[in-house]
């Protein structure tokens, strides 16, 4: 049921308000099929405003936000479902479903497939958590819980896949096959966008960063590009080093500015 196989989302001239405080200002950007799209930026910068725009859970005060060309208000909510799927920073759940059941709510939007249990299996194995499939949520570690809720996330077929700070609770094995996963993801033709803090991470399995900065976009391109020492410096306020090393970057912090 799947309307559309590719994706290419983008904000026009967007500002956000909230609580009468401007949190967003001028954003201009799109997110394209193939691509892995980290949001960065500190505390307070307005990553995961831009998310929750981008996944249709805030509207923006001024411009818009569109999915192939067409704005996100004329979409209906199933179909907004079934174009993107988003998971929030953080989440309680607030029953005690199985594991099992909490991935399958990714499936919703596309009725009850009569493959569910084994697309659901497989979503749980992306994730190395299929061996909580019977627990209930609410006994589940932060960390297994967030990789429950990653396969909740994976588990579905919508082409633009939003994750705000994905990796956060994850161990670093955990974070290395989350960002392997989502680097497949985006390789078969989705359209991926996460906010995250750690920017070897970004470096390392990012096409394009975005570098928000006081709500504003301070800066986009590829990891090159927008992770110099002097870029980071300024808008994080630490000195600090970037060692690339076959392809993998190091960022190291060094002190404050
Ligand atoms: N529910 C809310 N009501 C009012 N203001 C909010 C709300 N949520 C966030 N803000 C404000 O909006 C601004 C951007 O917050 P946002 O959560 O988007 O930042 P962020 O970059 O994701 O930060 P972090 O790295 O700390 O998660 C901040 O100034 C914050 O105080």
């Amino acid at each position: 049921m799947t309307v559309e196989k590719h994706l290419e989302a983008s904000c026009l001239k967007l500002a956000l308000e909230r609580r009468h405080h401007r949190v967003l200002t001028d954003i201009s950007c799109s997110f394209k099929p193939f691509e892995l799209t980290a949001v960065v930026g500190p505390n307070g910068a307005g990553k995961s405003s831009l998310l929750q725009c981008l996944a249709g859970v805030l509207a923006p005060t001024v411009g818009h936000i569109e999915l192939n060309g067409e704005a996100v208000e004329q979409i209906s909510a199933a179909e907004r479902a079934r174009r993107s799927a988003y998971l929030p920073q953080s989440e309680t759940p607030a029953w005690s479903l199985s594991s099992a059941d909490l991935v399958a709510l990714g499936l919703l939007p596309w009725g009850r497939p009569a493959d569910r249990e084994r697309r659901v299996a497989a979503a749980l194995q992306l994730v190395d958590a299929q061996q909580f499939a019977h627990r209930p949520v609410t006994q589940l570690s932060g960390g297994e819980l967030r990789r429950v809720q990653l396969a909740r996330l994976l588990v579905g077929e919508a082409p633009l896949l939003i994750a705000d700070e994905p990796t956060a609770a994850l161990d670093i094995r955990h974070q290395l096959q989350l960002m392997q996963n989502f680097r497949r993801q985006a390789d078969a033709g989705k359209t991926v966008v996460l906010a995250l803090h750690d920017l070897s991470l970004a470096a390392r399995y990012c096409d394009r960063i975005l570098l928000l900065h006081d709500g504003h976009l301070r800066a986009q391109g590829t990891p090159e590009d927008v992770f110099t020492p002097a870029l980071v410096g300024d808008v994080y306020g630490v000195s600090c080093e970037f060692r690339w090393r076959d392809g993998v970057a190091d960022f190291v912090p060094l002190d404050l500015l």
